[in-house]
């Protein structure tokens, strides 16, 4: 048995295959930058919350080749020693530029880049899309959550249906950044300084075998009490029990409120606010739980549902309505030279060369204008006026003045080296919450909302259109 005590095998065979064959040819060491970006937007969202940095950056500060790991490679047979030794010398020497977490992203534009030899961008390319696929996905569908809750707090119930362990508790913090309030995962709230929070299942009732029992239970053992109603008959049994149980301990605990679990919770919730604002309890809170998402919560509020908190679990951590973002991670340049991938789906042909992201926004009210993807040489924050157009339709234009434009990839790892202070969670929360605040509700609506614009500068647009070009005559040439 080998140990788990590396990530670095926590790649696909095929990656360690090709790096083998640029060892073998001498190419290992090529200068090359790869890009990740995903193409389609998740839930039709109009925007992403990327998450997954801190993970990444903690893991690649890291990665090395353990013993283990090289034993495990020599059982399979595949490569020479040399190469193992090789492996095992090996440390991250590229420089890696990614958009901070908790910052509004868009599709089409690369959200992390990784500049160095060749050995080191293919290696990190399985880890780096398993993390931003995943973290960026739950953020984003916690964003679209928190968009219909005006505010009302949001509870993180995943974990039993969470994808494993691992999902439930980076699940629990990319929610978080995206907009969330606690989690019930109580390890995400020790690792991660996230609240935690939590009422009781049915099964406290089924042990007490009654309402009344079970609530007195618990308000004996706790000071903070949120009552599970509904366990036999909500407004039958579950209500008033609650409310009996609460006038007798009176001051000696905290009354929160209750939780709905099943039935007609527009119906439900507004018998139950009735019944507690008649036994005085006006500050109690109802809160709902069942399979809630955003078009759920949405129509419950459209119901005039009053329903103060919402626990929410399967829906946002499995990102059910869409189980993958879909980001890829391509080779943009090799050699110093711009390289694409051609399809024939013109959606997948990707943009050449190093670039560097810009969001453009009014200088005046700080809303965004769209983002505009550079060389990364090229610099818009000079210019006087600046030209933007829809790199799929090119006649569809706007010219911009008194525009700011500040780049979105940052030196996160320079040459191998941590240059960047991870910042803490409720940092990076507020983030994305002012990344969001810029962007004009058109883009946040959670049905069909605006297409943001990605654009290209001209000399991005004139090379890749170029390349595609050249690639084509010579298929034509090399096929005559
Ligand atoms: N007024 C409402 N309008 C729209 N959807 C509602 C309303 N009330 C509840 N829902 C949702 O309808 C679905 C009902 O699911 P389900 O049939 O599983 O609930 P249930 O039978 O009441 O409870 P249980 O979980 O015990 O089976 C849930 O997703 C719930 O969030
Ligand atoms: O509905 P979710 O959004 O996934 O939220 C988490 C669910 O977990 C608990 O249910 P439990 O596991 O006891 O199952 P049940 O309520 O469906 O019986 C809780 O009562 C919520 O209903
Ligand atoms: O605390 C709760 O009410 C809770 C926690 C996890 C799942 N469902 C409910």
């Amino acid at each position: 048995m080998y140990s788990d005590d590396s990530l670095v095998l926590h790649t696909d065979a095929y990656q360690i295959n090709m790096i083998y064959t640029y060892w073998k040819q001498g190419i290992d060491q090529k200068p090359v930058v790869f890009e990740a970006y995903f193409r389609k937007m998740p839930f039709n969202n109009g925007y992403v919350i990327f998450s997954g940095l801190e993970r990444i950056v903690k893991i690649l500060n890291q990665l090395k080749f353990t013993d283990d790991d090289i034993d495990y490679l020599q059982s399979l047979d595949l490569y020479d020693t040399e190469f193992l030794t090789y492996l095992k010398n090996w440390h991250l020497t590229a420089t890696i530029r990614s958009a901070y977490e908790g910052e509004v992203m868009f599709n089409n534009e690369p959200l992390l880049q990784v500049e160095g030899p060749l050995v080191d961008a293919q290696l990190l390319e399985t880890l780096l899309l398993n993390i931003i696929n995943f973290q960026t996905l739950i953020a984003t569908k916690a964003a679209r959550i928190a968009s219909v809750t005006n505010g009302d707090p949001l509870l993180e119930f995943g974990t039993r249906r969470a994808q494993e362990l691992d999902a439930a508790l980076w699940g629990t913090r990319a929610a978080f950044i995206g907009g969330f309030d606690a989690t019930s995962n109580v390890r995400a709230g020790k690792l991660f300084n996230i609240p935690i929070s939590g009422t009781h299942a049915h099964a406290l009732v089924q042990a007490y075998h009654n309402d009344y029992d079970a609530f007195h239970a618990y308000a004996e053992t706790h000071k903070n009490v949120v009552f599970l109603v509904d366990t036999f008959d909500t407004l039958k049994s579950g209500v008033p029990n609650a409310i009996k149980v609460a006038r007798e301990f009176g001051n000696k605990i905290n009354f929160q409120g209750v939780r709905i679990d099943s039935g007609d919770m527009a119906y439900l919730s507004k018998k139950v606010r009735i019944m507690l604002d008649e036994a005085g309890f006006t500050n109690a809170k109802i809160y709902a739980s069942n399979d809630l998402d955003e078009n759920t919560i949405l129509n419950l509020k459209i119901q005039g549902a009053k329903i103060d908190v919402w626990g929410i679990g399967t829906k946002l951590i499995t990102a059910y309505d869409q189980p993958a973002l879909g980001a890829v991670y391509k080779m943009v340049s090799i050699d110093g030279d711009d390289t694409i991938k051609l399809s024939n789906n013109v959606e997948k042909i990707s943009t050449p060369g190093k670039k560097q992201v810009w969001r453009i926004t009014d200088s005046k009210d700080g809303k965004s204008e769209g983002d505009y993807l550079t060389f990364d040489d090229e610099n818009p924050s000079q210019l006087e006026t600046l030209h933007m157009f829809d790199p799929n339709h090119p006649v569809i234009s706007k010219n911009i003045k008194n525009f700011d434009a500040q780049p979105m990839l940052h030196d996160i790892f320079v040459k191998g080296d941590l240059v960047y202070d991870l910042p803490d969670i409720i940092t990076i929360k507020n983030y994305a919450k002012h990344s969001l605040n810029d962007l004009w509700d058109e883009y946040k609506r959670i049905l069909n909302p605006e297409t943001y614009p990605v654009d290209l500068s001209q000399k991005l647009y004139d090379a890749k259109m170029n390349l595609i070009h050249d690639i084509r005559n010579n298929i034509q040439e090399m096929t005559k």
